[in-house]
């Protein structure tokens, strides 16, 4: 393993018009690190993602992926990355096969290879009777799948997964747990974006947590529990985000729903 980090951030700031998001990050992932990427909704972490694989521009600071300054537009690094977005467009009227073996072939990845190995994995993960219907007839987690092992063909570096357990039943959320782990065992990085807090708290060897646009704590589950009273991540999480009254929000939310 190289100890040159994979991903180098830099003072990152990013304002969408008058609204600064991200107010100064500086990050150092080295290989292997499984991040949890963790923070408010709103709090930028799909920006700072969409930022790491070149998709949004007019950020100031500096960001290296895979030793690549972004800001040069090369597409060298691209080829080295997974993603599985938050809000998925997949091409319904398309096949699996016929979306899969199509995102190979944009990684160079010629066809008959990239339809063998798509189909090995729609196997291992359950979903290989549905490999030539339309994507449109699947159901949320079948999707999910598809996005995942399209993540997956080219044999990533870094990954990046955002909610990628979403709709997944528990079978294929433990299958997917596991595999993280293997995947960093392999050497590869994982940068995984998530609310659901006791997966986090399992599957990263580093938690990183987004807020008012600073990184309030970076550490291993060990370190941040060390830094506050709670034990838990969603503990952790409440404690460092200052937030206290769900109950109360619950309670108010509840009346009003009863209100005229
Ligand atoms: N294209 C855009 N134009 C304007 N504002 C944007 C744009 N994209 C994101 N934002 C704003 O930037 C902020 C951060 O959004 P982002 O999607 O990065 O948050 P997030 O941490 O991923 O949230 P969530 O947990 O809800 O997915 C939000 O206030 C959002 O409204």
């Amino acid at each position: 393993m190289t100890t040159e980090p994979v991903i180098l951030i830099e003072n990152l700031q990013m304002s969408y018009g008058s609204h600064q998001v991200l107010k100064g990050i500086s990050l150092k992932v080295r290989q292997g690190e499984v991040i949890g990427y963790i923070g408010p909704n709103g709090a930028g972490k799909s920006t700072t993602v969409k930022i790491l694989l070149g998709l949004t521009e007019g950020y100031s600071g500096s960001v290296k992926v895979l030793g690549t300054d972004i800001a040069g537009g090369g597409v060298d690094y691209k080829r080295r990355i997974g993603y599985v977005p938050e809000l998925a467009d997949l091409y319904d009227s398309l096949t699996a096969r016929e979306y899969l073996t199509f995102i190979a072939e944009l990684y160079g990845i010629e066809p008959e290879r990239a339809d063998r190995k798509a189909q090995r994995l729609m196997e291992l993960l359950g979903v290989r009777e549905v490999y030539d219907s339309r994507i449109a007839s699947y159901s949320k987690g079948m999707k999910q799948k598809v996005l995942l092992i399209s993540s997956l063909l080219h044999n990533p570096d870094i990954l990046f997964l955002d909610e990628p357990l979403s709709g997944l039943d528990a079978n294929s959320v433990m299958v997917v747990k596991e595999l993280l782990a293997q995947l960093a065992l392999q050497g590869k990085t994982v940068f995984y974006s998530s609310h659901i807090m006791d997966v986090v708290e399992k599957v990263s060897s580093r938690i990183v947590l987004l807020y008012d646009g600073r990184i309030a704590a970076d550490g291993s589950f060990e370190e941040l529990r060390a830094m506050g009273k709670d034990t838990s991540l969603e503990g952790i999480f409440n404690e460092l985000t200052g937030y206290h009254d769900h109950k109360e929000t619950a309670e108010t939310i509840a009346q009003a729903v009863r209100e005229e």
